[in-house]
């Protein structure tokens, strides 16, 4: 039998799957434009650059993933370099684009260590993530230390401003840019003995709100994820939720416990361009609704 002889185009077009060929208007092959098309579609983050904290493990680890699946190139970090180290690795396992440092979100060095590191190695930064969070009181809130609440109100409310306001003129210049910070359910539903931590993650809700009033002119939203009680060394710690409350997922909710990954994707289309007239909301992810 004869060999079939086939171009290099009509190759091409073949080895596109058959859901992308309906898309055509007419048969034939697919151009190179429409193929590219096809490959953003696929990759809506592409030659995007997303700054993301705490992100060595847990959610902020599931979010960096996701982003880079997408097309990003993910900075991530956290406090321990063997925790950066490992991380990276992990990624780059996947062939997925990654830069990491360290930085404790605290540390005003660290912060502009980490905008430095991610300049330097992507040219900008589109995307900002800021997932690390601390909770080191169970306890009387009106018992709590000047120090503690420091500590809390520091790493968890005032660092991710305090990195935003360095990377806003980065941010600024390249368009479509997007915040993400990261609340949790209790800002709502507030646990007892978690009272200074219920209070940090109730005024990130507030943050999100003015942050995106503030940055609307510019182009850049701002919008935060509220997640409930996600299966992480964090949120099933002795210091967790699960330990101090009456399982709420299990009385009103999808009866599942959350995954980190379940937290990735929500972030992810927050940066997108599909979200790109989404601004100031805080959207839960906890298999239940923990408001009116
Ligand atoms: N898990 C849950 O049920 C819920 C979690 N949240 C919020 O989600 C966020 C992430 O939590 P989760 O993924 O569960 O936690 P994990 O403990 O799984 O991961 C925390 C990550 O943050 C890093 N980290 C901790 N402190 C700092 C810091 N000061 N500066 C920079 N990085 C830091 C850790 O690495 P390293 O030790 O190297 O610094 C690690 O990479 C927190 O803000 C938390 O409040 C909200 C609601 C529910
Ligand atoms: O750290 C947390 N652990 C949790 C468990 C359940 C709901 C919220 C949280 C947190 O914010």
């Amino acid at each position: 039998m004869e060999e079939e002889k086939v171009s290099p185009m009509a190759a091409m077009f073949r080895s596109v799957p058959q859901i992308f060929r309906g898309r055509q208007c007419a048969p034939g092959p697919l151009s190179a434009r429409m193929l590219s098309k096809i490959a953003d579609e696929k990759r809506p983050l592409a030659d995007k650059v997303a700054v993301i904290t705490g992100s060595t493990k847990g959610i902020g680890f599931a979010i960096a993933q996701r982003l880079a699946q997408n097309g990003a190139h993910v900075v991530i970090s956290s406090r321990k370099q063997q925790n950066v180290d490992r991380a990276v690795a992990m990624l780059k396992e996947e062939g997925l684009s990654v830069t990491g440092t360290v930085c404790h979100v605290g540390k005003a060095k660290d912060r502009q260590h980490l905008v430095a590191t991610a300049l330097e190695h992507s040219g900008g930064v589109d995307f900002l993530v800021c997932v690390a969070g601390v909770n080191p009181l169970v306890g009387s809130t009106l018992g709590a230390s000047e120090q503690i609440w420091d500590k809390i109100l520091d790493v968890n409310v005032k660092s991710p401003a305090l990195l935003l306001s360095q990377l806003l003129p980065h941010m600024e210049k390249r368009g479509g840019s997007s915040v993400v910070l990261v609340s949790s359910v209790v800002a709502y539903l507030p646990v007892p003995k978690l009272g200074v931590y219920n209070t940090s993650k109730a005024a990130l809700l507030g943050l999100c709100k003015s942050l995106a009033i503030e940055l609307a002119p510019k182009g850049i939203r701002v919008n935060c994820l509220v997640p409930g009680i996600i299966k992480t060394d964090f949120g099933l710690g002795e210091k967790a939720v699960p330990n101090l409350l009456p399982d709420l997922n299990k009385i009103y909710g999808l009866q599942r416990l959350g995954e980190p990954e379940d937290c990735a994707g929500i972030v992810s289309f927050l940066c997108s361009p599909d979200a790109k007239y989404i601004t100031g909301e805080n959207i839960v992810v906890a298999g239940f609704s923990p408001k009116l």
